[in-house]
């Protein structure tokens, strides 16, 4: 009876179940979408019990769909969207507020207070992050501020705390285990990177109760069992997505990178078992955890990649779908001088500024929608060669290869784009889901379904590269106008 690993995607837009087999290629696959809330300008959030049934539907729908039993489950491996906070009550179980997600810019207000106290230094060197509203401590100290009862029910112990992976590990459980790993305790910014501890220091100074918070766990263990397909399946991994990816592409050798594009896109390189700490704006976080050891990462973050896409086809209605958008870009040779900025969300990586708003420049009456569009689609490539050239300084490297993942790499014309761009070649796996494979490979690894990385290893293949077809020159001068173009947007008040 043929065995699999079940790893579940629990992303920005939509949630994923993904059967892999023991070669690592994906044997059964269910997603849904789920809706996004914007009740103010700058506010993402999402509402958790509609993500858990989201959860629970993929998992049954991609079981069924093989005709499996659940003796045929080896393991779950739960990888999830970041940062994203949910507060919910101990004894009930329900959130006492919509999940406040990453992206969102509700808790600015508060950072900003951090940051005039000069609390800057403090908590970049315990926890490797810059003051933004995009981790967790602002936006749980905005609930315990904002929602009526909150702050007294916490301190009285009845309050839990949890990004994605807790919450869901908590519903899988039901509520027996209240847990997180290492990575994603590393985008709270409460959590000490070096001593791998809450920090008592920051939950004081952002007066948060330590009671709320799970323990804290390695990337590939058992976390507890769950009955969701029937019968007792251990769920074996908890790892955030980003870091899950870099696992999957396996890149497992201090200065290998991978990027992703997803909703944003999210460049991360492997430094071993040092912490790197950026020079250029990027972050210092955890890799995994797994076989009683951490690694880490230097990541650059950028808040809107394939979302800008969403937006041509949800906000102006440009496209119907987000595919379309390659043959727009193909059908002009260039966007004659528009840039696209989509600072939605004010700018992460290497800008870091909450002020930033999204605009678009060089407009003239011979523009049309398919150089707004090719427009939307460069800024992923601009965005990412932001970061890279902010990670080579940093690491002192440069990269002989970008290991790309996420949805928007189906994108030709964007892939071949950014290696232009980069002028280094673009390697595109076989295996597209590498975020679900990351986790996958981490709940196998703790429960014997593999039992080495070299057997992880051997399972990587390339599908296709793009090697860079542009002069370096051109490519120069292009990345000048967008450079123009972002330093026009940030700190933007009208
Ligand atoms: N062919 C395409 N061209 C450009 N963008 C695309 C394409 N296909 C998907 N996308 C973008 O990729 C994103 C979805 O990728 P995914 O990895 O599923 O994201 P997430 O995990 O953040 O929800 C969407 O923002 C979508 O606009
Ligand atoms: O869900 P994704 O793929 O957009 O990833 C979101 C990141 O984890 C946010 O830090």
């Amino acid at each position: 009876m043929d065995k699999y690993i079940l790893s579940i995607d629990q992303g920005t837009t939509s949630t994923r179940a993904i059967l892999f087999n023991q070669a690592g290629d994906v044997a059964g696959i269910s997603q849904r979408e789920f809706t996004q809330y914007y009740p103010q300008p700058g506010w993402v959030e999402h509402d958790p019990n509609e993500i858990w049934e989201t959860t629970k539907a993929v998992i049954e729908d991609a079981i069924q769909k093989m005709g499996l039993d659940a003796a045929q489950v080896a393991a779950i491996g739960l990888t999830n969207q970041r940062e994203t906070t949910v507060l919910w009550d101990k004894n009930t179980g329900e959130p006492v507020y919509p999940a406040i997600v990453w992206q969102s810019r509700q808790s600015a207000d508060i950072c900003e207070e951090w940051k005039r106290n000069g609390l800057e230094p403090v908590i970049k060197q315990k926890t490797g992050l810059v003051i933004d509203a995009y981790f967790s401590s602002s936006k749980i100290k905005w609930i315990l501020d904002h929602v009526q009862g909150v702050r007294e029910k916490a301190e009285k112990g009845d309050v839990l705390f949890g990004t994605i992976d807790s919450w869901l590990i908590w519903k899988l459980t039901q509520g027996k285990v209240h847990a997180t790993d290492y990575t994603n305790a590393s985008r709270t910014m409460l959590f000490n990177i070096h001593t791998l501890q809450w920090d008592e220091e920051l939950l004081q100074l952002f007066q948060i109760p330590k009671t709320i918070l799970p323990s804290v766990h390695a990337s590939s263990e058992i976390y507890g069992y769950t009955s969701i397909v029937g019968d007792k399946v251990p769920v074996a991994s908890a790892i955030g997505d980003q870091q899950a990816a870099l696992f999957g592409q396996t890149c497992f050798q201090p200065g290998e990178v991978k990027n992703t594009y997803g909703t944003g896109c999210f460049l991360l390189m492997n430094t071993g078992e040092k912490i790197v700490e950026s020079k250029n704006g990027l972050l210092s976080t955890i890799a995994w955890g797994l076989g009683g050891r951490v690694k880490y990462a230097l990541e650059g973050s950028i808040f809107v990649a394939g979302a800008a896409i969403q937006w041509l086809r949800d906000g102006l209605k440009l496209i119907e779908t987000a595919p379309e958008s390659e043959a727009l870009a193909q059908a002009v040779s260039s966007t004659e001088g528009v840039y696209f900025v989509p600072a939605f969300v004010g700018l992460g990586a290497p800008y870091w500024d909450m002020e930033a708003k999204g605009a678009i420049f060089g407009l003239t009456r011979g523009t049309t929608k398919e150089h707004l569009t090719r427009a939307a689609l460069e800024s992923l490539a601009y965005q990412t060669k932001d970061v890279v050239d902010a990670m080579q300084e940093d690491a002192g490297i440069h990269l002989a290869s970008l290991k790309v993942d996420g949805g928007a790499i189906s994108n030709q014309f964007l892939m071949q784009f950014q290696a232009d761009l980069i002028q280094t070649k673009v390697e595109k796996p076989a295996v597209k889901e590498t975020t679900a494979l990351g986790t996958a490979y981490l709940a196998g690894l703790a429960v014997g379904f593999w039992k080495t990385k070299e057997q992880i290893l051997a399972n990587h293949t390339v599908e296709r590269e793009f090697t860079p077809a542009m002069e370096k020159e051109r490519a120069d001068q292009l990345y000048e106008g967008w450079c123009a173009s972002v330093r026009s947007t940030m700190g933007w008040k009208p």
